[in-house]
């Protein structure tokens, strides 16, 4: 095996639990490629693709996309990555899916975000978000400086249709049965690393420690947490 230059991490929680946030963080203290499945799938259905608009009644009821899809969807978007460190946030979401990446490429490391559902729960009733871009806002945390507009564009914010209670819960029970188990096995490949808390601004720094301890140097940009 030769010096490791590029750097390939997953970032994985419950539905609200703040991986979109970090990530964010994450990609503006380190250089990574941040590609997040949710975002890509949106963008899918707002292209109007066929694959979108198939995918669009799976994801307003709160399930999951087929296996095949997503990773193929997923797999697809890293070729040509080979040589560029990234940041994997929302795939994989089954076992299936972790072997499906496993198959292409070796991750090294996995953020494990660990935040109570109740939290959850309060949290995603109160999630703005402007599509075209990812940007994510919240009425009680990161408002936006206009209310109901993006701060960058001044577009108007929405709420997702799967960020209503009924469908939240079941987003959670999908969580605990198929996604859990993806923790298991990157545990089981030692490459697990997980941060429990209720405030992201807390778990924040842990996480940029973390990473500023694993990523190899010349790959870090001069972020502060
Ligand atoms: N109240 C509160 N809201 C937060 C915190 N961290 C993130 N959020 C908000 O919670 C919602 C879910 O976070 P997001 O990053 O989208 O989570 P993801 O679904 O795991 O990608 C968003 O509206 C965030 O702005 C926090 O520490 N406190
Ligand atoms: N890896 C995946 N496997 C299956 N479905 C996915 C995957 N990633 C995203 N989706 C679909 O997109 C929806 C939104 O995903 P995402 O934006 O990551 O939201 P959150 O982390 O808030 O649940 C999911 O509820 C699911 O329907």
């Amino acid at each position: 095996m030769g010096l490791q230059t590029v750097f390939r991490a997953v970032i994985m929680g419950a539905p609200g639990s703040g991986k979109g946030t970090v990530s964010g963080r994450i990609a503006q203290s380190f250089a990574l490629k941040h590609l997040s499945s949710g975002d890509m799938l949106r963008a899918k259905i707002e292209a109007k693709t066929d694959l979108g608009l198939l995918m669009k009644s799976c994801i307003d009821q709160g399930q999951l996309v087929p296996d095949d899809v997503i990773s193929r969807l997923i797999l697809s978007s890293l070729r040509g990555l080979e040589q560029t460190s990234w940041l994997l946030d929302g795939f994989p979401r089954t076992v299936a899916q972790a072997e499906a990446l496993d198959s292409v490429c070796d991750v090294n490391s996995v953020i494990n975000l660990d935040v109570p559902f109740q939290t959850i729960r309060e949290r995603l009733t109160s999630r703005w978000v402007h599509f075209p871009s990812g940007r994510v806002y919240n009425i009680d945390f990161n408002p936006p400086k206009k209310p109901g507009l993006d701060d960058v564009t001044g577009e108007p914010l929405v709420q997702r249709d799967d960020d209503s209670p009924e469908t939240v819960s079941r987003r959670l029970k999908d969580y605990e049965r198929q996604t859990q188990p993806v923790l298991e096995y990157y545990r089981s490949k030692g490459v697990l690393e997980t941060f429990s808390g209720t405030e992201t601004n807390k778990i924040w720094p842990h996480v940029h420690a973390f990473l500023t301890r694993k990523i190899p140097g010349n790959q870090q940009a001069m972020g502060k947490a």
